[in-house]
């Protein structure tokens, strides 16, 4: 997707840098051999290694999906001490900046919602999730328009059934993770690999007018979320810049769910600090 311009637009070239673990390093000289056999157009180079040193120089955009996927009934894990170094590498050599990915859920948000109206996806927008990228997220329509031959709806309006808005959905999205790893025995992928790449187009090269994404960035204590965790947020971009969208209006159920994933975040973050501690 990268290589074919999926993630930085079709006209700019690009250089990938891969970075595997030593166990990995003869699969990893493959997907190589398959890059440069694919012949895209826009790679300029392909840089295989193991060398965490050697795979960080020179990077301008760090793409973190090492690690092992979760099995059916796990939790995403990956090694706090390796992500810690990759960080530690990136930052030195750029203003290294770490975000999740809610654009996964967000799109899955968008995904259910032009399945009910039966639309298609690109006509419902600003949907949120907002907190954490765990089962305790919220995604939240309260905002979210669907284009109709009469113009915007909103797609409450449009859905007009309260209950499966205000539970089934938000159960189907909080568990679409885990639901595609039971029916695949792997996890998600594509839709995975494609949300990397909506996250990193969206912040590079800016959010269309009008629409916003949902991405996980540090909390300035908008909405009354605890500063300093990384929170799932609406949020526009513009020329490399993110801004939290402020000023929405939070009803009581969502403030209810926004509180119960921030207060999920605050428990991981004093986990994180003890594991830092024990490392
Ligand atoms: N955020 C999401 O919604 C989402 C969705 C799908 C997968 N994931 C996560 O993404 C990660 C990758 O999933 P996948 O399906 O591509 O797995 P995969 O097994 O196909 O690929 C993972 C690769 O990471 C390598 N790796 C393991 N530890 C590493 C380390 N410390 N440094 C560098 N490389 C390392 C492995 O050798 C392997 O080549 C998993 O942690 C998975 O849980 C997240």
């Amino acid at each position: 997707m990268i290589a074919r311009g999926v993630m930085l637009g079709p006209d700019q070239p690009v250089i990938i840098h891969m970075l595997d673990i030593e166990p990995a390093a003869e699969a990893l000289n493959g997907v190589k051999m398959e890059l440069i056999d694919a012949a895209f157009p826009l790679l300029k180079d392909v840089v295989a290694t193991t060398n965490v040193v050697e795979a960080c120089q020179g990077v301008n955009i760090a793409v973190m999906v090492g690690g092992f996927p979760r099995k059916e009934g796990a939790s995403g894990c990956q090694s706090s001490q390796h992500q810690r170094t990759y960080l530690e590498r990136i930052c030195t050599f750029n203003s290294g900046e770490k975000h999740h990915l809610p654009c996964l859920d967000h799109n899955r948000a968008l995904g259910q919602i032009s399945e009910k109206l039966n639309v298609h996806v690109s006509d419902v927008r600003n949907v949120i999730i907002w907190g954490n990228h765990s089962s305790t997220q919220y995604p939240d329509i309260n905002h979210a328009t669907v284009k109709t031959t009469n113009g915007e709806e909103s797609v409450r309006d449009a859905i007009a059934n309260d209950n499966w808005l205000n539970t089934e959905f938000i159960t189907t999205v909080q568990q679409r993770g885990a639901t595609i790893i039971k029916a695949r025995k792997l996890s998600s992928a594509l839709s995975a690999a494609s949300a990397a790449c909506d996250h990193i187009r969206d912040w590079v090269l800016g959010t269309p007018k009008g629409t916003w994404v949902s991405m996980g960035v540090y909390s300035d204590g908008s909405y009354g979320i605890q500063p300093g965790i990384i929170y799932s947020f609406p949020v526009t971009c513009e020329k490399g810049q993110w801004s939290i969208v402020n000023g929405l209006k939070i009803d009581e159920l969502s403030r209810e769910k926004m509180d119960a994933t921030a207060k999920e975040l605050m428990e991981e973050k004093t986990l994180a600090y003890s594991c830092l501690i024990d490392d």
